[in-house]
């Protein structure tokens, strides 16, 4: 089993170096990560210079783009081979509901995706990387899983992982996203020149925590495990829009 591993934490964060760690028994890796953090990176591509790719010295890659620059380059000819599974992860943080949208964790997962290529993203639901010797066995066991009998589709899994021990972990749930209240307020404040500057705000809290949500399993310190389609089609509103724009003649 040969699996492409990447993140958007930057390849000496403590998350890709767990799940390096606990797979490494188990399958083939070869990791693609990027130089520098790009928490909130979503699926961007750097379409406006080069990109340089250079070997660390525990044998990752390391490129100086976003999650999605890394593991595109790893499949479009970086590597002589496809790999059998993306995994991306463990984030420094949760990507949940609408974090999935602008997340470069489940964004490097979803290149792996777009590639035809199962993928699974991993993220620890609290920053600060406690209890990640507990993520990073909840990892392999989704992996390993993965690995004895991959589902019956071409699946692409958000993975949240409760920040708990592993003897306080209650099981796994398979969920559907929820949704936060918006970003809370834009931080102002005033750079060394005197001009006012803008941190984007915290992620809004938990607005759709019901159960069967992610929030909810997290909530219950169950691991979260939701399956994610890139189609954004509207179904339900193509007759609306068809009738209120008509065909033109
Ligand atoms: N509006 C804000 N959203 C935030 C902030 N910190 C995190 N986030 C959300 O979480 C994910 C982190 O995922 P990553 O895989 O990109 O690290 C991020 O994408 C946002 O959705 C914050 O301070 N403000």
């Amino acid at each position: 089993m040969k699996i492409l591993v990447s993140n958007d934490d930057g390849y000496t964060a403590p998350g890709i170096e767990m799940l390096y760690e606990v797979l490494r028994p188990y399958a083939e890796l070869t990791v693609v990560a990027p130089e520098v953090n790009h928490s909130g990176a979503s699926n961007s591509l750097t379409l406006n210079r080069p990109l340089q790719v250079r070997r660390s010295s525990n044998g990752f890659y390391v490129i100086n783009g976003t999650p999605s620059d890394c593991v595109h380059i790893a499949l479009t000819g970086l590597l002589d081979f496809k790999p059998d599974l993306v995994v991306s992860g463990i984030n420094n943080g949760a990507n949940m509901g609408d974090d999935t949208l602008y997340s470069g964790t489940v964004a490097a997962a979803i290149e792996g995706h777009l590639f035809g290529i199962p993928a699974i993203a991993f993220s620890l639901t609290q920053r600060g990387w406690h209890h990640l010797d507990a993520a990073g066995q909840i990892a392999l066991e989704v992996t390993r899983r993965f690995m004895a009998g991959p589902p019956a589709t071409n699946v692409l899994l958000n993975v949240n992982i409760p920040a708990c021990p592993i003897e306080q972990i209650a099981g796994y749930s398979v969920t559907r996203l929820g949704k936060r209240h918006a970003s809370q307020p834009v931080i102002p404040a005033q750079n060394p020149g005197g001009e006012t500057v803008y941190w984007i705000g915290p992620a809004g809290d938990a607005r759709d925590s019901s159960p069967g949500t992610d929030f909810n399993a997290i909530g219950n310190n169950r691991v979260s495990v939701t399956p994610l389609r890139l189609d954004l089609t509207h179904d339900l509103q193509l007759g609306a829009v068809e009738r209120w724009l008509g065909d033109g003649t």
